[in-house]
């Protein structure tokens, strides 16, 4: 069986464009995220090299790809930031932003945020 939304025999990550693709979407964020004041000061502690890392393996992850996420759940990586829906919906946009700056069709990048989606409510818990 496979869903509508999928092609033939295809997992998202390929359609994603694999890894390369994953990576320069990540990188992609990263710049979006540093050119946000309201975005980046929760990333004032943070190791950004291990951060993109764990991120691309997330998304690797998430999308069927050959890899598997390691780091803390979401809820725990989130944890007492103050985080509100603004933050949220804009770090979604950014990340939607990035795919579309590397040529991901509209399906893929719809299918991936499908995907992301039902961590909002993880995120936010411990807020
Ligand atoms: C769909 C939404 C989101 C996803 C999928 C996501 C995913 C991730 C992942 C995979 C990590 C790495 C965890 C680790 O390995 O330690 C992480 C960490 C982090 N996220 Fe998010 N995140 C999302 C939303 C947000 C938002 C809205 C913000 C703030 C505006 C944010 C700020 C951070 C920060 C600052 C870290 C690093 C924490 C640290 O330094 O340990 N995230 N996120």
């Amino acid at each position: 069986y496979q869903s509508a939304t999928q092609s033939t025999n295809t997992t998202l990550y390929e359609r994603l464009g694999g890894k390369t693709t994953i990576d320069a979407v990540v990188e992609n964020l990263l710049y979006r995220i540093a050119d946000d004041p309201e975005v980046v000061v929760f990333f004032a502690n943070t190791n950004i090299d291990l951060f993109a890392e764990s991120l691309a393996s997330q998304l690797c992850d998430v999308s069927d790809g050959p890899c598997r996420y390691e780091g803390p759940p979401m809820d725990r990586a989130h944890q007492h930031m103050g985080l509100t829906d603004v933050h949220f919906n804009r770090v979604v946009e950014y990340l939607d932003a990035a795919m579309q700056a590397e040529d991901i069709p509209l399906g893929a990048r719809n299918e991936l945020l499908g995907r992301l989606a039902p961590m909002y409510t993880d995120i936010m818990r411990l807020q």
